[in-house]
Order: C-alpha cells, then sequence, then structure tokens
C-alpha cells in the first residue's frame, strides 16, 4: 500500500481513483483513540459525528479490539451454510439484551432496513391476510433509512433519489410527528407497517413530541399494523437511553439497529421482533453471506458490554444535558445560532441562516481548525455527536471551541 506523506496527497489519490459520492471535509485521518482523532500532520481533533453515530463507545476501543484480534485468528466467516459455535450464542446474547424473541442479524443499516420490510411485507400477507402485492408500509417525510433504490424509492431528497428509478412501490408518505395524519392512512385494510426514526436523524435531528411515539406504537396496534423503530443512528444509547424508544416505554414489533451495535468496528445490522412476526421467514427465504458471522458477532457482543459496562446511556443523558444548556448560552449570545435541539448526545445546532448559504460549512471548517470535527447535515444545521465515552471537563472545552469559532463569525 502507498504510504500517505501528506493529507494534500492522499486527497489527490482520493479524487482521481474513487467515486466523487461524498463532499468530505477537508480533513485526513490517520489515527483514532476514544474521542479523539489526529491526522495525517499530527493534529489532534476532537470527534464531534462519531462516524454518523456508529463509534458510540469510542474509536479504537481496547476491549473490542481484543475480541475482534481473539475473533480473527480463531474463526472468521462459514457462511449460514454450516453451524457455528458463536451464532448461537450472539443471537441469545443479543435476543436477551434487547428483549425480543429472536434476532436476524445482517451487516450495513440499510440491509437491516431492506429485512425489515421484507418481513412486514410477508407478515401481511401470510398472518394479516394482505392481498398479495399489495402491501403498503407508511413512512415519515424527510425520512433517511439507507441508499438501496427500495428506500430511496420513498425518500423525499431529491439528492438522494433523482435518476435512480424506477421506483419501488408499497409506501404512503406522512407527515413526521403526526398523529392524526398517521391514523388516517391506518385505516387502510393493506398498510401493513410504519416505519419511523424516533428521531430524524439526517433531516436534522428533528426530535418528535414528547407522546408521539407512544400514540404511534398505539394507533398502530389498534389497526394491527406493525410499528418500526429504525434506531440505527439513535439507538445503542446515544440518546441518554439505551434506544430513544426507551423514552416513553415504547416497545417496537420490529427493531432495527446498526452503526454502534459494533462500536464502529466491523458492520453488523440487527433485525429484532417476536416469533408471531419473525417466523413468517422460513430457510432459503432471506440472508446473506456475512449475515451473523462470528467475526461480527463477537465484535458486536463486546461493544455492547461496553455500552452497559461504562454507562454510556447515563452519560449520554447528563453530558447532553450539559451540552444543551451551554448551546442555549449561544442562542442568547449570538444572533448566527438560532437554536438547539436534541436527545442524549444526538443533537445539532440550527445556524441563522439560509439553507443554500455556506455559513454552516465554514463554521465547521473553523471548528476544524480549533481541534473539533463535526459537519452539517443539511445546509444550515450542524449536527454534534461525540463519542459517548467524553468527559464532563471535555464537554465544556468542546463548548468553548464550538462558541469561540461561531463567535468569531459575528458580524
Ligand atoms: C436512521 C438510519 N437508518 C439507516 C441508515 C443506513 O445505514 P447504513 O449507512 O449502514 O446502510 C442510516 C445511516 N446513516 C447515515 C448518516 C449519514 C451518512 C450516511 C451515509 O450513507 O454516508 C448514513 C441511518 O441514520
Amino acid at each position: 500500500m502507498q504510504t500517505i506523506s501528506s493529507s494534500k496527497q492522499a486527497i489527490e489519490l482520493e479524487d482521481k481513483y474513487g467515486a466523487h459520492n461524498y463532499h468530505p471535509l477537508p480533513v485526513v485521518l490517520a489515527r483514532g483513540e476514544g474521542v479523539f482523532l489526529w491526522d495525517v500532520e499530527g493534529k489532534r481533533y476532537y470527534d464531534f459525528l462519531s462516524a454518523y453515530s456508529a463509534v458510540n463507545q469510542g474509536h479504537c476501543h481496547p476491549r473490542i479490539k481484543e475480541a475482534l484480534i481473539e475473533q480473527a485468528s480463531t474463526l472468521t466467516l462459514t457462511s449460514r451454510a454450516f453451524h457455528n459455535d458463536v451464532l448461537g450464542p450472539f443471537e441469545k446474547y443479543i435476543s436477551d439484551y434487547f428483549g425480543f424473541d429472536k434476532v436476524l442479524p445482517m451487516n450495513t443499516g440499510a440491509e437491516g432496513v431492506e429485512t425489515a420490510i421484507k418481513i412486514a411485507r410477508k407478515w401481511g400477507y401470510e398472518k394479516k391476510g394482505v392481498d398479495e402485492n399489495r402491501a403498503k408500509i407508511v413512512v415519515a417525510e424527510n425520512n433517511f433509512h439507507g441508499r438501496t433504490t427500495t428506500i430511496i424509492s420513498f425518500s423525499n431528497d431529491e439528492n438522494a433519489r433523482k435518476n435512480f428509478g424506477p421506483y419501488t412501490a408499497g409506501f404512503v408518505k406522512i407527515p413526521y410527528d403526526d398523529i392524526s395524519a398517521l391514523k388516517a392512512v391506518l385505516n387502510d385494510p393493506d398498510v401493513v407497517g410504519f416505519l419511523v426514526e424516533p428521531i430524524q436523524g439526517e433531516a436534522g435531528v428533528y426530535v418528535p413530541g414528547p407522546d408521539y411515539l407512544k400514540e404511534a406504537k398505539a394507533a398502530c396496534e389498534e389497526k394491527n399494523v406493525l410499528f418500526i423503530a429504525d434506531e440505527i443512528q439513535t439507538g445503542i444509547a446515544r440518546t441518554g437511553k439505551l434506544l430513544a424508544v426507551d423514552h416513553e416505554n415504547v416497545r417496537p414489533d420490529i427493531l432495527i439497529l446498526g452503526k454502534a451495535v459494533s462500536g464502529g468496528f466491523y458492520p453488523v445490522s440487527l433485525v429484532l421482533a417476536d416469533d408471531a412476526v419473525m417466523d413468517v421467514i422460513k430457510p432459503g427465504q432471506h440472508g446473506s453471506t456475512f449475515g451473523g458471522n462470528p467475526l461480527g458477532a463477537r465484535v458486536a457482543m463486546t461493544a455492547l458490554e461496553v455500552v452497559k459496562d461504562e454507562k454510556l446511556a447515563e452519560n449520554a443523558e447528563k453530558l447532553g444535558q450539559v451540552f444543551r444548556a451551554r448551546m442555549q448560552n449561544l442562542v442568547e449570545k449570538s444572533d448566527l445560532v438560532q437554536l438547539v435541539r436534541g436527545k442524549g448526545l444526538l443533537n445539532a445546532v440550527v445556524i441563522n441562516d439560509t439553507e443554500e448559504s455556506s455559513t454552516a460549512w465554514n463554521i465547521c471548517i473553523a471548528l476544524k481548525n480549533n481541534g473539533l470535527l463535526a459537519k452539517p447535515t443539511h445546509g444550515n444545521i450542524i449536527r454534534f455527536a461525540p463519542p459517548l465515552v467524553m468527559t464532563e471537563e471535555q464537554i465544556h472545552e468542546c463548548c468553548d471551541i464550538i462558541e469561540k469559532s461561531i463567535l468569531a463569525f459575528e458580524k
């Protein structure tokens, strides 16, 4: 492999040899540990993105690394053509950990969402009695559930869907955080599921009203519709509880997890449900080469142990309060900061400028120069989501950096 001696050199290689499917901040990272990242030139940064909440446990967590190395030295992949000595214990561990009868392990978040869609449709035909090929799944406007052709079929983000048609049918969009809109569409007997993010992450960290999830679950129950929670970004202690639905004591019919399930070491996604739903899947009807492999399984079990042992949800809850209080001070001090919103350590600051403006991007460049990495989600919204292992002293230091960087933009 070519040795990188400068950030410039790395960026040039990506530009020449890589598809241009991202627009990264101009920083090239070479090392990570806990809440910190270092670039090629050795500059240290606080990570306030956590790889979109996939590194909740902090970068290169030693316990997860050890589990990876140990299993990588033993058995990494058998495929599901045969059994192995890790899958069963893993499936029990996961089912017990989240409180469901069964789990179907996959790899990426989008695969988890696709799996949930297939299970819901099959359940609709075989248990609810919907006529074949007529199943509908309700989704929220401004959703983000991944990038497959079916998933972007129900996106309303033109950049994510334009020129990727023809699109998959069978999805009904309603406004987010609107119970009456949900109840209206649930009267359609062909509706089999409601797929929703407990907090809309990519849209800009939109936290719904206090009883939205509870009322949505109740409305689904009343109409024999599966409540499907996509906790790929909000789960694994990110919002101050193990799951974002836990804030309202809501138990989904299908739970989708990914990202920090494996602490940023290995792609693992999980779809959990009780037997009445999961048992519609019979041998040969769904799967994936790497789904549930021993390496990912061991990594995920250790990553989840770390969440519990280090009380990451409690820490996220505590530090999230500190962060939002500091940002609220900034709202009062600065004309540029319109508002702060979020739960636990999934937060966003809305910049007082148009969505098309480059102000939020320029603020992120200034943050980078001051040693903190964050990135706008849409236009004028900056997401702040550090690893959950941060200390209170560090969060205050980061708030100082954010305050200094933003106030420097004041006209
Ligand atoms: C709520 C939610 N559901 C599904 C996915 C898809 O997961 P995968 O990316 O593992 O397939 C996400 C992912 N979230 C996310 C956030 C920001 C960027 C990107 C990106 O595709 O670069 C993805 C997500 O935030």
